[in-house]
């Protein structure tokens, strides 16, 4: 997950909205395996990681990287522009009380990750053998030369994650010539090593971004309820995590099967929301209620900032997320 904050007050959303859709629409690509073509393709240090010389698996998924730097996948990836509501100046981040046009973006590691965790937990699979049951729970050893390759693997598709990110940001900043108040982004479902009780530990969050003290993160609702911007609290007992999103109330076939589509229509015009792509499983409807979710994490996090989101591009179909 990705926002900037421009130095453009939120006003320019409802005056521009149709320039804002076409950089959305020109700088953005959306869905599973899609991506740039070869003379579109843009570099990115990300891209001289020295993981790509060491490790044969992953040198040959270099080039769809390459090709997919930039993108964004299909679920509930998405990429939009909306209101950054600071109602107390923020001194920590240098950023005056306003509301200003803010930037968020949803999406992972691409092919590049989903084919790197597909491999090695295969390979985890062959190595750890545990009943039928629980063979899900396979795991490679860090000790072992297969765990250090897919520690090794794992970080490069984080890196690569925060690239899309970066790449995207970047054209959009450009085109906008807008300058950055803030710029936040981190990491959800991904694994990280931390120390605790003295010990190195890895933590796996699922479903949740880091929390501890002073770690800003960003909590979205959906397309059409506000996201926060928030600074964690340390709280120990809780991994130094807070969830990364409203987090889904019903399945994407229950979505489809049972939402309505005039319902979303209204919920988006009530909300001042265009929408461009995604399907009713997407709806605002098959995610929880943020406002409870937060309540729930006081002792996780502070908000610091509300946004709204505004202009929301997603891919067309629904599809998986890649
Ligand atoms: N601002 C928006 N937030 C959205 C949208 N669709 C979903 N969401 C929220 O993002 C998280 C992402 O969760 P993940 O588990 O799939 O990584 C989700 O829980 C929702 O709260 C959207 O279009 N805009
Ligand atoms: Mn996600």
């Amino acid at each position: 997950m990705a926002l900037s904050v421009f130095d453009i007050p939120a006003t320019y959303i409802e005056e521009y909205k149709d320039r804002l859709e076409e950089l959305i629409m020109k700088h953005t690509r959306f869905g599973a395996g899609n991506g740039y073509l070869k003379h579109e393709r843009v570099d990115h240090s990300v891209l001289d990681s020295s993981v790509f010389e060491s490790n044969a698996f992953v040198r040959a998924l270099k080039d769809k990287a390459w090709t997919q730097l930039g993108s964004s996948g299909g679920g509930n990836h998405f990429v939009e522009f909306g209101v950054m509501e600071f109602a107390d100046s923020d001194p920590a981040l240098g950023v005056e009380k306003g509301k200003y046009l803010a930037l968020l973006t949803h999406s992972g590691s691409r092919g590049l990750g989903a084919t790197i965790a597909g491999h090695y937990t295969k390979l985890a699979k062959q190595l750890c053998k545990l009943p039928y049951q629980a063979e899900n729970l396979a795991y490679l050893d860090l000790n072992s030369a297969e765990g250090q390759e897919y520690w090794l693997a794992m970080n490069l598709a984080g890196d690569y994650a925060s690239a899309c990110h970066e790449v995207i940001h970047d054209k959009i900043r450009r085109a906008l010539g807008a300058a950055l108040l803030t710029k936040i982004e981190n990491h959800h479902n991904f694994a990280w090593k931390e120390q605790y009780n003295g010990a190195e530990v890895i933590v796996h969050r699922k479903g949740a971004t880091p929390a501890g003290k002073g770690v800003m993160g960003i909590i979205p609702g959906s397309m059409a309820t506000p996201g926060f911007l928030v600074r964690g609290k340390g709280e120990v007992t809780a991994v130094n995590s807070a969830s990364h999103g409203a987090g889904r109330l019903m399945s994407r076939t229950q979505a489809i099967k049972t939402l309505s589509a005039v319902e979303l229509k209204m919920m988006l015009a009530d909300n001042g929301v265009r929408l461009l792509g995604a399907g009713m499983d997407e709806a605002p409807m098959a995610y929880k209620d943020i406002h409870t979710v937060m309540a729930a994490q006081t002792g996780l996090v502070d908000e610091v900032a509300t946004f709204l989101p505004k202009i929301v591009r997603m891919a067309d179909d629904g599809s998986r997320e890649d």
